[in-house]
This record gives structure tokens, C-alpha cells and sequence, in this order.
């Protein structure tokens, strides 16, 4: 078996060691231009056309959880990967216990009235808040598949109450479920927090808007943890001036790195963090692909399907 490998930024070579000690029967080489040797799967990340363009692959495997940047190559160049070559995602592997450690922070941050406090410590002022009521923090997560249900599990035990928003129904024990646009206005209502934990879909761009934004309770939260493309950017910048939203903490950006002259960079209650919120682990990520490649092999059914259609 033979698998290839393409991310422009990892190490090639230190993923390369790992996953030759992983799968020792398996030859694994990092792609480079030109090469047309045959191969039976294909890791990639950002990949060139021309590495996928042609091949008969029994698999792809995105290296990361959002596979909006191949889906759009996908459509960029038809033909790049056959309709008959699965394409498969990296489910948690790690980056589910990085959402929960960021999510968690944050909205404890802002709970304990952190973001006051720093305020009132640039002004030297000593002075003591009123506190926040658990019962009147409430998170809702746009998105419960497998990293939003997780920052879903790891709130409940601090005493929010927690709501996601999905597709379909979710059966999260002490999350209330909300399911479709059909939804979403009942969802928002008395949300004060919102976390984005979406795929980047023709559905989901654009979502976090004005008059998403103006249905939050009053003096809001909002973290992006999934794609800058979620958020208008202009909207949320209103609302943090009108009030309605009192602090952001974003991690994706419309365009990243983010342009030095976006006013996000100054802006007193918006936090960033350069989309760091959670890594691909090689380890995990690496016992994922074996994992799922041995089941292929053996035809077996899979985890970490994308529906190309669907767009996730
Ligand atoms: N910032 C980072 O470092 C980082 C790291 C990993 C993942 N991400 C982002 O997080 C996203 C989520 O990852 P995941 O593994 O949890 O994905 P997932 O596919 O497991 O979950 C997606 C969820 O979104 C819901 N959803 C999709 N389209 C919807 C729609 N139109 N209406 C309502 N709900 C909809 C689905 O029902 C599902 O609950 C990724 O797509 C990626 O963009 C960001
Ligand atoms: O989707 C992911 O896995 C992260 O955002 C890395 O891009």
C-alpha cells in the first residue's frame, strides 16, 4: 500500500517518521510536483491540483476538521478528485479537548467579569462588580457535531445552562436541543453567550449578522471558534458599539492573516487569538487515518465521511 502525503506548513518529515511507525507495512512518501507514482490514499492539506488531479484513490483524508478549503479547490477544478473517491475528515483527534480548554476559559473569563475588572484596572480603579447569576449566562453553540458537543459536556458541570443548535435534533444530556432554521430564533432568544462551532457551508456563511446578533439577550458574548466567514465582520462591529454585544473573542477571520488596518485590531472588547483555538495532533490524527484505512481495507464501514454535497 502506498500513501502520499501534502501539508504546506506541517513537518512532512516528522509526520512522515510518525506515520511509517504507525503503519510499518505501508510505504509513505511526502508528494512533491511531478510525482505520478501510483498511490492508494492521499493526506493533504491546501493541496496542489495537480497531486490529486487524475489519480485513482481509494481515499483522501483531509488533515484538520473544516474541509472548506478542499471542498472550494474541489469546485474551483472539477475533475481535481474523482466523485467516487471518498473524502474524509479528522473527527476530534484531539482538537475536541482544545475547544473545551478554550470555550471554558472564556466564558468563565467573561462570567467572573474579567473583561470589567481589566477595565476598571486600566482606569486604577479599585472597585467590586456586581456579580453575574449562572441562570442568567446561558451558552448557546451553533453547531453540536463532535467539537461542539464537546465545549457543550465540558460547560454544564460550571453551572450554565447550556443550548446547540444543529441540523437535526441532538440528544445531549442537560443541553437543550434546538434543530433548523425553523429554530434558531427560539435558540437565540435568552442566549447570551454564542459559541460558532459551524462548517463553512453555502448555508452558514454570513450567519452571524445583524439580525442574528439583535435577537442575543441584551449586553452578549460571541467566540468564533470555526470560520471567519460566519461573522459580518461590520455587524458585529455595530453591535459591540450599539451595546448589545458586550465582548467577542474570535479566533478566524474573514481573510487570515488578519490586514493590519481591520478595526477588529483595535477595538477595546474584542479579544483574538490567531486560529489556534485547537491543532491537528498527529498522534490522534495519525491513529484516526490508520484506523479508518484498516476498516477501509477491510470494508468495513467508516467514521469521517464528508458529504461533498452537504458540504461537510
Ligand atoms: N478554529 C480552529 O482552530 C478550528 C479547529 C477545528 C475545527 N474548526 C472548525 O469547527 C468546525 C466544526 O467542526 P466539527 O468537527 O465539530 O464538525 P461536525 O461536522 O462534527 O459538526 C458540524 C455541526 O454543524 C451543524 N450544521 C452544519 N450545517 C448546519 C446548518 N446549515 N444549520 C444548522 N446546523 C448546521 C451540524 O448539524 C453539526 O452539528 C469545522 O468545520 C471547522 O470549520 C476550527
Ligand atoms: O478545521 C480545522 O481543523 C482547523 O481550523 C485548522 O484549519
Amino acid at each position: 500500500m502506498d500513501i502520499i502525503f501534502y501539508h504546506p506548513s506541517f513537518n512532512s518529515e516528522y509526520w512522515i517518521n510518525a506515520l511509517r511507525k504507525a503503519m510499518p507495512q505501508v510505504n509513505v512518501r511526502a508528494w512533491t510536483a511531478g510525482d505520478n507514482a501510483p498511490a492508494d490514499y492521499a493526506l493533504v492539506w491546501h493541496p496542489p491540483v495537480e497531486m490529486l488531479k487524475g489519480r485513482k484513490l481509494k481515499g483522501v483524508f483531509a488533515l484538520g476538521a473544516g474541509v472548506d478549503a478542499i471542498l472550494g479547490q474541489l469546485s474551483a477544478n472539477p475533475g481535481m478528485l474523482a466523485d467516487d473517491i471518498p473524502l474524509f475528515r479528522l473527527e476530534d483527534t484531539g482538537m475536541g479537548s482544545q475547544m473545551q480548554e478554550y470555550a471554558v476559559s472564556q466564558v468563565l473569563h467573561w462570567f467572573r467579569r474579567f473583561d470589567d475588572y481589566q477595565a476598571l484596572k486600566q482606569q486604577s480603579r479599585w472597585q467590586q462588580l456586581e456579580e453575574y447569576a449562572h441562570g442568567d449566562f446561558t451558552v448557546g453553540i451553533l453547531g453540536a457535531g463532535v467539537l461542539g458537543s464537546k465545549v457543550a459536556e465540558s460547560l454544564l458541570p460550571w453551572g450554565f445552562p447550556v443550548r446547540c443548535w444543529s441540523r437535526s435534533r441532538k440528544s445531549l444530556p442537560g443541553v437543550q436541543s434546538f434543530a433548523g432554521p425553523e429554530e434558531l430564533g427560539d435558540f437565540l432568544q435568552g442566549t447570551r453567550v454564542l459559541i460558532n462551532l459551524l462548517p463553512n457551508t453555502p448555508e452558514t456563511v454570513g450567519l452571524i449578522n445583524q439580525s442574528l446578533l439583535n435577537q442575543l439577550a441584551d449586553h452578549s458574548y460571541v467566540m468564533n471558534l470555526a470560520r471567519g466567514v460566519h461573522v459580518v465582520e461590520a455587524d458585529l462591529l455595530a453591535a459591540l458599539e450599539s451595546g448589545k454585544v458586550k465582548g467577542a473573542m474570535l479566533d478566524v477571520f474573514s481573510r487570515e492573516p488578519l490586514p493590519a488596518d481591520n478595526p477588529l485590531w483595535a477595538h477595546p472588547r474584542v479579544a483574538m487569538t490567531p486560529h489556534i483555538a485547537a491543532f491537528t495532533r498527529p498522534t490522534e490524527a495519525i491513529e484516526f487515518i490508520g484506523h479508518t484505512i484498516g476498516k477501509l481495507e477491510r470494508g468495513e464501514t467508516v467514521s469521517g465521511r464528508v458529504d461533498r454535497v452537504r458540504g461537510y
